[in-house]
Formats: C-alpha cells, sequence, structure tokens
C-alpha cells in the first residue's frame, strides 16, 4: 500500500512537465481505446456468422458482416496510428522540456551539491531517467489504462455471451493478475538498483575519458579496466535478476490463458452438447479470450514499466528537490554605479556542509580597489575555499563579504558574477572555437573587437592568430589541443573580456614550467592592471605580482603587508617562502631569512 502510494507520488513530479501534453494524451488514449475496442467487437461478429449465414446460407448477411469486420480492423489500425501521432510529438516536447528544467536546476545548484554528486549518476539520470519516463508516458500509461479497460469491458462481453464462460475465464485470468501485482513489487527494488549501478558506470566511463592521460601515464589503465568490469558485471547481474523475476512473471501470464481456452472448449463441448450453447457462442468466447490475451498478459510487462519509471521519477527528484542554497535575495540591492571593487571580508567562517570543523574561523582582510593581494599559506588551510566564497560559489558560514561596501548575498548573483571574475588553477575549457571559450566570459553579446581585445591583454592573440583557423578554431573538450600555457591564457582572456572589477585567481602560474610560466606571468601583470585581485599563491613568482601579500593560517589571516614587510615581521610568512620554489625570481629575493 505504502508502495503503490509513493509510486503514485513519485508519478506527480511529472504533472509540471506533463500538463501542456495532457490533451494529445488524452486523445491518443482514446483512440488506443476505440482499437482496443473494435478488435474487441470481431468476435461478437464471429458468433453472428456462425450462428447465422454458416448456418443458414444467407450470402447476402455474410458480406455485410465480413464487410463490418474488415471495417472494424482499419479501424483498428487506423486509432493505433493515430494514437502515435499524438502522442508522439507532444511526449517529446514534454521530455525536452523535463531535461531543460534538470540542466537549468544543475546550473542553478551550488557547488557544495556538485562536489557530493557524481557526474555519471547525473548524467544518466538527464539522459537515461528522462526518456524512461517518456517511454512511460508514450505506451505505459495509455496501455495501463486501455488494458484494464479491454479487460473490464471483455470480461463484461463474455458473461453476456455466457454466464459459464464468463466464470471459467475470470478463474484462470485471475492468478495472472494478483502474480502481476506480486512480481512488479520485486522488479521495482531490482530496476530501482539497475539504474543506480547504470549512473556509477557512466561516472566510471566518464572518468576514463577525462583522465586517460593520468591514467595512461600511470599505467592504471588495467586497474581501472578491471574496476569497470566489476561495475559492468554487478551490473549484469541485477540485469539477469530483472529477467528472471520477469520469466517467472511470463511463465505463469503464458500458461494461464492457455489454459482458459482448454477449459473454455471443455465447458463449452458440455454447453453445445446439452444445447444451452451454440457453435457461434464458443468459437465467440475463444476468440475473445485470445484477444484479452495480450492485455492480461502485458499488464505485468507496463506493471514493472510502471515501477521502472517511478524509479526513474524518484531518481530525477533527487536532482530536480534539491535546495538551490545559494540564490538571488528576494530584493537585490544595485550594484554601485561605477563599482570601485572594494573587495572585504569581515569576519568570515566557513564549514563545509558535512565537516567537523571550520575551514576558515575569523577571517578579516581588505582589498583596496585596484589592489592584488597574494593570499599565501600551507597547503589544505583554506585558500582556495577563500576565493570561492567571493563569486559565492559557497555562502560564508558566519561573518560577511562586501564588494563596495554592499554584503555580496545582497546583490543578484548575476549582478555579482558579473563584476567577479575566475581563473582556476587548472584552465578549464569547452569543446567549443577559442572565440567562444573567451566569450563565455561575459553574458553580454561580444564583439570580434572585444575577444581580441582580452585575448592581447592576456598575452594570447599572437598564438590565436597562428592556430589554423584563428579565433574559430576548435579546441578539444578541456582544451587539450593546446599547451598548458594557452590554456591558461585562454582563461585569463575569459576572465577579463567581461571587464570585472574584482579578479580571483587560483594560482594560474602553479601547474605551468618555467618557460610557460614566463609567457603567462606577463599575461598576469597586464591582467591585474586595473583591477581589485585575490590571487592565491603557491610560487614566489605569483607573489612577486601582487601589491600586498595577505598569510593565511589556522583560518585566519595572521598577516598583511608588502613581501619586504612581512619577510621581517612575520615568522609564518618565512617558514612558508622556505617550503615554497625557492628559486629567485626576476631578481626577487624569496628566501627566508
Ligand atoms: N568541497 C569540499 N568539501 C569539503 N571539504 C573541502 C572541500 N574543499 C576543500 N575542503 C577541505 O577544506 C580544507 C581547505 O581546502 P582548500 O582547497 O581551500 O585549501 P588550499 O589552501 O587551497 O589548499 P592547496 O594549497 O593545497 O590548494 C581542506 O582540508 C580540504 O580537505
Amino acid at each position: 500500500m505504502d508502495d503503490r502510494g509513493s509510486t503514485l507520488r513519485e508519478l506527480r513530479r511529472l504533472l509540471p512537465y506533463y500538463r501542456a501534453a495532457r490533451l494529445p494524451l488524452v486523445a491518443a488514449g482514446l483512440c488506443a481505446l476505440g482499437a482496443m475496442l473494435s478488435g474487441l467487437v470481431i468476435p461478437l461478429v464471429t458468433q453472428r456468422i456462425i450462428d447465422g449465414p454458416v448456418r443458414t446460407g444467407d450470402i447476402g448477411t455474410l458480406v455485410w458482416l465480413v464487410l463490418g469486420v474488415l471495417a472494424l480492423g482499419f479501424a483498428e489500425a487506423l486509432l493505433l496510428w493515430a494514437r502515435r501521432q499524438l502522442a508522439g510529438p507532444a511526449n517529446t516536447r514534454s521530455e525536452a522540456r523535463m531535461r531543460a528544467a534538470l540542466y537549468a536546476h544543475l546550473q542553478r545548484l551550488p557547488l557544495s551539491f556538485h562536489d557530493q554528486w557524481q557526474s555519471g549518476q547525473l548524467l544518466s539520470r538527464g539522459v537515461d531517467d528522462v526518456a524512461t519516463v517518456r517511454r512511460f508516458m508514450t505506451f505505459t500509461v495509455i496501455y495501463l489504462v486501455t488494458n484494464t479497460t479491454t479487460i473490464v469491458v471483455g470480461l463484461g462481453v463474455m458473461y453476456t455471451l455466457s454466464p459459464v464462460l464468463g466464470l471459467v475465464v475470470t478463474v484462470c485470468l485471475l492468478p495472472v493478475m494478483v502474480s502481476n501485482y506480486f512480481y512488479e513489487n520485486r522488479y521495482r527494488v531490482v530496476a530501482r538498483r539497475a539504474q543506480d549501478q547504470t549512473g556509477d558506470l557512466a561516472t566510471t566511463v566518464e572518468e576514463s575519458v577525462l583522465g586517460i592521460r593520468v591514467l595512461k601515464a600511470f599505467g592504471r589503465g588495467r586497474h581501472l579496466r578491471a574496476h569497470y568490469l566489476v561495475q559492468a558485471e554487478e551490473l549484469r547481474q541485477t540485469g539477469l535478476r530483472k529477467v528472471s523475476i520477469l520469466a517467472t512473471l511470463w511463465a505463469t501470464i503464458i500458461v494461464l490463458p492457455g489454459l482458459a481456452i482448454a477449459a473454455l472448449l471443455a465447458a463449452g463441448a458440455f454447453g453445445i452438447a446439452d444445447g444451452s450453447l451454440t457453435l457461434g457462442t464458443l468459437i465467440a468466447a475463444i476468440t475473445l479470450t485470445t484477444y484479452l490475451s495480450w492485455p492480461v498478459e502485458s499488464l505485468g510487462w507496463f506493471l514493472a514499466e510502471l515501477n521502472t519509471s517511478a524509479a526513474a521519477c524518484e531518481r530525477f527528484g533527487e536532482v530536480a528537490d534539491a535546495a538551490a542554497t545559494v540564490t538571488d535575495p528576494a530584493r537585490p540591492k544595485p550594484l554601485p554605479n561605477p563599482v570601485r571593487g572594494e573587495l572585504r571580508f569581515e569576519g568570515v567562517r566557513m564549514r563545509y556542509p558535512d565537516a567537523e570543523k571550520d575551514v576558515l574561523s575569523e577571517v578579516d582582510l581588505v582589498l583596496r580597489p585596484g589592489e592584488t593581494v597574494a593570499l599565501v599559506g600551507s597547503t589544505g588551510c583554506g585558500k582556495t575555499t577563500l576565493t570561492s566564497l567571493v563569486p559565492r560559489f559557497y555562502d560564508v558560514s558566519a561573518g560577511r563579504i562586501t564588494l563596495d561596501g554592499v554584503d555580496i548575498r545582497e546583490l543578484a548573483l548575476h549582478d555579482l558574477r558579473g563584476q567577479v571574475s575566475v581563473a582556476f588553477e587548472e584552465a578549464v575549457l569547452f569543446s567549443a572555437t577559442v572565440r567562444e571559450n573567451v566569450a563565455m566570459g561575459t553574458a553580454r553579446p561580444t564583439t570580434e573587437e572585444q575577444v581580441r581585445e582580452a585575448l592581447r591583454v592576456a598575452n594570447a592573440e599572437e598564438f590565436v592568430d597562428a592556430l589554423p583557423q584563428g579565433l574559430d578554431t576548435p579546441i578539444g573538450e578541456q582544451g587539450l589541443s593546446l599547451s598548458g600555457g594557452q590554456r591558461q591564457r585562454l582563461a585569463l582572456a575569459r576572465a577579463v573580456i567581461g571587464r570585472p572589477a574584482v579578479l580571483v585567481l587560483d594560482d594560474p602560474l602553479s601547474a605551468l614550467d618555467v618557460h610557460t610560466e614566463a609567457e603567462v606571468e606577463q599575461a598576469l601583470r597586464r591582467v591585474l592592471r586595473g583591477v581589485t585581485a585575490l590571487v592565491v599563491a603557491h610560487r614566489p613568482s605569483t607573489v612577486q605580482l601582487a601589491d600586498r601579500v595577505a598569510v593565511l593560517d589556522e583560518g585566519r589571516i595572521v598577516a598583511t603587508g608588502t613581501h619586504r614587510e612581512l619577510l621581517a615581521s612575520s615568522a609564518v610568512y618565512r617558514t612558508l617562502l622556505s617550503t615554497m620554489d625557492t628559486e629567485p625570481v626576476n631578481g626577487m629575493e624569496v628566501t627566508a631569512r
């Protein structure tokens, strides 16, 4: 009972997406019902033919009755065609609506959600589960209703033909219904498991494709393949379990209508012998039972599909219902005009969901407009976490961050992110052209000159022009066809194209070799001109770009000042520098004194 309730509850979630499709779906259902009923009438006409013209030799009536059977056959075919024509377009539209809604919601969901979800699980929900739901709405729902109606009407007709034969058929078909009910509950559990395992498998495939270089470099391909095979085997076992449940169900289902026909023949023979039944009635009853076999047999299949779809809806809902915790305020404040870019951290505390302690416990820091501040600290002390609070990838747990005096949570996300640009340690590019990748840095339409200007600032115009199709050169997934330094410079161009007031950079130099580092460093110098920038520094060369340095230690900013000031005043800073790359950069003294 509870299960049935939850199946319906899950399916109710489809209403918003399928509301617009309800008229075509009802019309398609009526067509399917009409087709079924026209098929049901055929046995009755057969009875008339056998008990009428076949016995009396009345050819005129025979012709009309045969024409009637033909017309019914045509009507059935036409109605089935109309059902597909009506249900198909409406359902594919709703499927697209579901996909679009899920995709949009995935964009809204905070990083804390994405941290916890495997991409393969999201992929299988957006692709497989939505398709399962569409199949359900195209076939299952319609046939569950029409088949049940056909069974009820068919049994009614059977009882009007002969109550005894009606009873015989009911007794034989009842166990089919019961076993349908019994098996579909078991099938539901296995169906859900199979869907989850498909998601796990998709995650493994995706990760091994994205990480193919690492796998090859470390020779771990074989290991991951073994892992993949284990997962594939688990999925296969679940598939076999599904097959086994369905096989038992089908065996029960197939044998019983056969038994019904045998019982009808036996009971009918007695009826004809004692004159209580005509031959026409017996043949009509047998034809009717044969006709009812499919609706009865398929009921189990459709109930299984109902459960698969309920599981798909449940899985869809796990994402669609996840709360978008980082959202626009109810009444966003307007951005100051012009934005000066003063960034202030006031008593900022941050703890990740489910974490036991704070990463940041009391961060106070002011970045003056146009100033570049390098953030240094030991590994894992929370530098990336601090920078990711500025574009509100995560929200502070306490305290506040202000931009020109306005709490960033009071700004519309769109406004905030229009003013705060980011570039990460690893430059992430998309499988699109250079132009599209750079233009992605702003929501505003961009001209070629603006893209070029951004590339110039990022020291990237020259190498882009040397690419086979210049700005229109497609770059592979993740930009793997470019060198590390080229990728990083494109990422910087993307960060500056929207002319942000604030730049947040997670050491763009740290993943580069010395030669490439010099190219990107040059780009960074230009990028940082005129904007407020918070730059995580893993290398002395990055520290060198900053006007001031802030030292993060044990969740707090323990010292701020110029490099020289800190060398003189902060023991933590000196220790940190001694653990960094100690190579002097451009004559700068970086080693601990
Ligand atoms: N998404 C997350 N969920 C939970 N904990 C996280 C998450 N990201 C980081 N952490 C934890 O927060 C702490 C700070 O991580 P963070 O990446 O901010 O450090 P970091 O100073 O940038 O490190 P590094 O210098 O090595 O890049 C670490 O203990 C890390 O395990």
